[in-house]
């Protein structure tokens, strides 16, 4: 599904990942590790918006570096902040722009924001601005913009760091049922827990991977 061989990035005159080898077939992958550790850009290289300096990533059968754009259509990102990602004035046509390549007649797009946003529940929220919701909403917004596309792939980076403890939850929720294979980078450890597999970073090297429990045993071991 995701593979990296060997990947060396190299931004400016810093290493930032350092030989990076992994076959991610499992459907939750956790990334954790100090900052700057390389995390946000070993997330960046699987959707093609960072390329390798030398080694190579594919994902879904794709050299990231000779299909990007395909591999866009099939990686949803959610970055941090969800303001960033927020592009129309009111939460339906914020969703909808995320359509607007498909060629899909009107009617089918209206249904098709207005399913997403019922299954996240932003349904009552379709009519108003955007950027009047709360964080966690948006957050949710965002969430919708990504998934109307009904993506092979999803990766997050740190999706609750701006979240209260109810919509943390909540996003823990979503990413239990998603059936979308899902990398999330994060400093919140409890919501990586129940994933399949987590991968340690530390100085752009992968220094642990397992399960949650050895994985994050790991991490906390050499950030003490
Ligand atoms: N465009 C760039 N030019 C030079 N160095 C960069 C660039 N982008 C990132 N870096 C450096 O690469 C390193 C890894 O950054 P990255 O954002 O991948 O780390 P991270 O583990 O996600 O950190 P955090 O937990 O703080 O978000 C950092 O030292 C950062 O300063």
């Amino acid at each position: 599904m995701i593979e990296f061989t060997d990947v060396h990035v190299r931004l400016g005159s810093r290493n930032v990942l350092c030989g990076i080898t992994a076959s991610l077939s499992e459907r939750r992958v956790g990334v954790v590790g100090a900052n700057g550790s390389g995390k946000s850009t070993l997330a960046r290289l699987i959707n093609g918006l960072a390329l390798p300096t030398s080694g190579s990533v594919t994902v879904l059968g794709m050299d990231t570096r000779r299909h990007a754009a395909k591999i866009r259509r099939g990686v949803g990102f959610l970055f941090t902040d969800p303001d960033a990602q927020i592009v129309m004035p009111t939460v339906a046509e914020d969703v909808a722009f995320s359509l607007r390549r498909r060629g899909l007649p009107r009617a089918e797009v209206e249904q098709r924001v207005a399913d997403v946003l019922a299954r996240y529940g932003l349904a009552g929220h379709a009519d108003h601005p955007a950027h009047h919701l709360s964080g966690g909403q948006k957050q949710l917004l965002a969430l919708c913009s990504v998934m109307v596309l009904e993506p092979d792939v999803l990766v997050m980076d740190e999706p609750t760091t701006l979240l209260d403890l109810r919509h943390s939850r909540q996003v823990a929720e979503l990413l239990r049922e998603l059936p979308q294979h899902v990398v999330v980078v994060s400093h919140d450890l409890p919501l990586l827990a129940d994933f399949d597999r987590v991968l340690v970073l530390d100085q752009g090297r992968v220094v642990a991977d397992g399960t949650p429990d050895e994985a994050i045993g790991h991490y906390r071991k050499i950030m003490s």
